[in-house]
């Protein structure tokens, strides 16, 4: 007999579920090791010879429709990765992101249709001032997502911190969280506030938006 709603295939991933828990509960998660130091070391190296060849644009603020390049805001320099033309390294990004997305879109119903991912550099002395990441005439971006490329052993003196300005009960917390190899932070871009604080060391990451229709 066949079922109307067919289960066999669904196996439950207790990552994901500890992801989409935390992020009902305090609307981020973060996790340690979602990419293993093999994959950091080919994303990174990606990274690297993207920016030797020259590839890396000045960031700006807005969309595409309203941009513009404000150094007191923001002054990293990212690379838009296409996913239709990806290397080694971009394919195992993919295909671990394409994984969480199917997943919750299939538990959550959250509707995910597109996604947008750049690589960014942060030279030594830039930063990215306190900001949510949806534009005023653009609401699609649901979840932000980060994931830190730097090397090994990320010194508190390196700066370079992540801060979500967080509200609990009233109070403003912020919670600081390093750029630490493997590490991703999901949150929710329409509601948390963040800024990266000055870095002293190069940063390297990727950042990206699950945005819905
Ligand atoms: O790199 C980070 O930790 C956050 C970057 C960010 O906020 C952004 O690109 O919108
Ligand atoms: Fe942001």
């Amino acid at each position: 007999m066949s079922h109307l709603f067919e289960a066999i295939d669904f196996v439950e991933n207790p990552l994901y579920e500890s992801i989409i828990a935390d992020i009902a509960k305090q609307q981020f998660s973060i996790v340690e090791n979602f990419f293993s130091e093999e994959e950091v070391v080919l994303l990174r190296q990606s990274l690297i010879n993207k920016h030797e060849e020259d590839a890396f644009k000045k960031a700006a603020i807005g969309n595409r429709v309203n941009e513009t390049i404000v150094k007191s805001i923001r002054g990293d320099l990212i690379l838009w990765i296409d996913e239709t033309h990806i290397n080694e390294a971009e394919a195992l990004f993919f295909k671990k992101i394409n994984d969480l997305v199917a997943y919750l879109n299939r538990t959550c119903f959250m509707g995910i249709l597109h996604k947008e991912f750049h690589y960014a550099v942060y030279p030594k002395d830039t930063f990215y001032k306190r900001h949510i990441d949806t534009f005023q005439n653009d609401d699609r971006r649901k979840l932000s997502f980060v994931c830190y490329l730097n090397e090994d052993g990320w010194l508190p003196e390196n700066g370079g911190e992540l801060v979500l300005y967080l509200n609990e009960n009233g109070a403003e917390v912020e919670k600081v969280i390093y750029p630490l190899p493997g590490r991703i932070v999901i949150f929710e871009s329409q509601v948390i506030e963040h800024e990266v604080k000055p870095v002293n060391t190069e940063r390297l990451s990727i950042t990206g938006w699950l945005k819905t229709r």
